[in-house]
């Protein structure tokens, strides 16, 4: 009998890193972050590693248990809206796709310094013993933070990349994990590659005692479509005020809303185009995008603002409404000092000096003000004409031009 065919087993494509990051101050430890990560992912990482981030102090945050939803995160003092809650590194970092060797989980459990492995224990862990046998890999698909890595062009040819998820890494935080879910959450997260760092932010202001919360599901779905995705894949029954309406009516249009605005994102119409285009109503973009940030702000969906705000600020911009201009600019820088500070910076330079910094400064108002000049001039000579028709009857021919009004006493006096 011939022996049973050997087949190799198939390598790991993941190799375990330590992403060592060096004290900025003297006498004081390193940082290490366990990550699992593929090859191709090696290029990707900052060089050198950023220095670890100090031990952070007086922030406005407090973290404790919950009688219903395990730890929650709660604002300490009033939070203005846009500012900064939190800056973390991970704990440790891995890919979405599930290991085929749960020890490489464990693995990565072991780098884990210890008084974070103590606090990573405390953190909740939705998944079955059977789904997830390693506590690592259970904690991460609880709350792991979607972190993005933008892999070059030519990585395509990598086979592994091409797998659906293959591009997808978490990291586990111990104090931003701790902010549970709303459907109109009042705080976001954006990730720092070169730093290695997440930035909890406020997405409007936050009073003392308030809950922080951000989002784990797509927020533009329906409620029924929300509460199945949170049930599925983190266990629990959404009970904010978005999910909870007494009147089916106020649910309806909450869904509506939400539908509409799941268009609107799509199809809104846009700045860029109406700077382009003279022929739309001077307040077409801007009485748009207010009614849609009417909806957006009944829905605690304030993530979405930006980007009409911004649309807002460039139309008021272009009109020469510096009242206007300054209201929205500043209201939009605020809200994007953490989550996009380059467009934070162009917006600060605007509002220092509105005229000499924003390129088009009211272009369109100029151009509405030579319309309106070049009409009246077009009616004054309509006028003109008739009148001289009155006068002296029609011109004979196109080359027999009609003396102009300028100049008519003149022919007047000489008749
Ligand atoms: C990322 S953790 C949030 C922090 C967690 N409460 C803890 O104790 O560490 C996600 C888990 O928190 C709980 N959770 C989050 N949002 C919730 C909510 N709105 N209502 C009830 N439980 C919630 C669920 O158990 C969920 O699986």
């Amino acid at each position: 009998m011939l022996p049973p065919k050997w087949v190799p087993p198939i390598p790991s494509p993941y190799v375990h890193h330590t992403l060592t990051l060096p004290s900025a101050l003297p006498n004081t430890a390193s940082t290490n972050i366990p990550a699992l990560l593929h090859l191709s992912m090696v290029p990707l990482l900052p060089n050198p590693l950023p220095d670890a981030l100090p031990m952070p102090t007086d922030e406005p945050y407090t973290v404790r248990k919950t009688e219903d939803r395990g730890y929650a995160m709660f604002a300490n003092r009033p939070i203005p809206r846009g500012a900064l809650i939190k800056l973390e590194h991970p704990i440790y970092i891995l890919p979405a796709l599930p290991l085929d060797e749960p020890s490489s989980y464990e693995r990565l459990g072991e780098g884990i310094e210890d008084g974070d492995y103590a606090e990573m224990l405390t953190m909740a862990n939705c998944r079955s013993k059977e789904e997830c046998p390693s506590i690592i890999e259970g904690v991460a698909r609880t709350n792991a933070l979607t972190l993005g890595f933008h892999f070059p062009l030519g990585a395509d040819s990598d086979h592994h990349l091409s797998k659906p998820l293959a591009r997808q890494y978490g990291g586990v935080f111990l104090k931003i994990n701790r902010c549970n879910h709303a459907c109109g959450p009042n705080a976001s997260y954006k990730w720092s590659l070169p730093t290695l760092t997440a930035r909890l932010y406020a997405l409007r202001s936050i009073a003392p005692n308030e809950e922080i919360t951000i989002n784990y599901t797509d927020l533009l779905q329906p409620r029924s479509d929300r509460l199945r995705n949170l049930e599925k894949y983190y266990k629990f029954a959404c009970d904010c005020k978005w999910c909870t309406f007494t009147d089916p009516e106020a649910q309806e249009k909450s869904d509506a809303a939400r539908a509409f605005l799941g268009t609107y994102l799509n199809t809104h119409p846009s700045y860029r185009k109406w700077s382009m285009d003279i022929c739309l109503p001077d307040t077409f973009v801007i009485e748009s995008h207010l009614s849609a940030i009417q909806l957006i702000e009944k829905e605690g969906l304030d993530a979405l603002l930006p980007l009409f705000l911004d649309e807002i600020l460039r139309c008021y911009a272009e009109l020469g409404d510096e009242d206007q201009f300054r209201v929205y600019a500043e209201r939009t820088r605020q809200l994007v000092a953490v989550a996009d500070p380059e467009l934070a910076t162009e917006l600060a330079s605007y509002l220092e000096d509105p005229i000499g910094n924003f390129p088009k400064w009211g272009a369109r108002r100029m151009f509405r003000e030579n319309q309106a000049k070049q009409q009246r001039r077009a009616v004054e000579e309509e006028i003109e004409d008739f009148f001289m028709d009155s006068l002296f009857g029609p011109p004979i021919s196109s080359s027999n031009k009609r003396p102009s009004l300028a100049n008519s006493t003149c022919v007047s006096t000489q008749g």
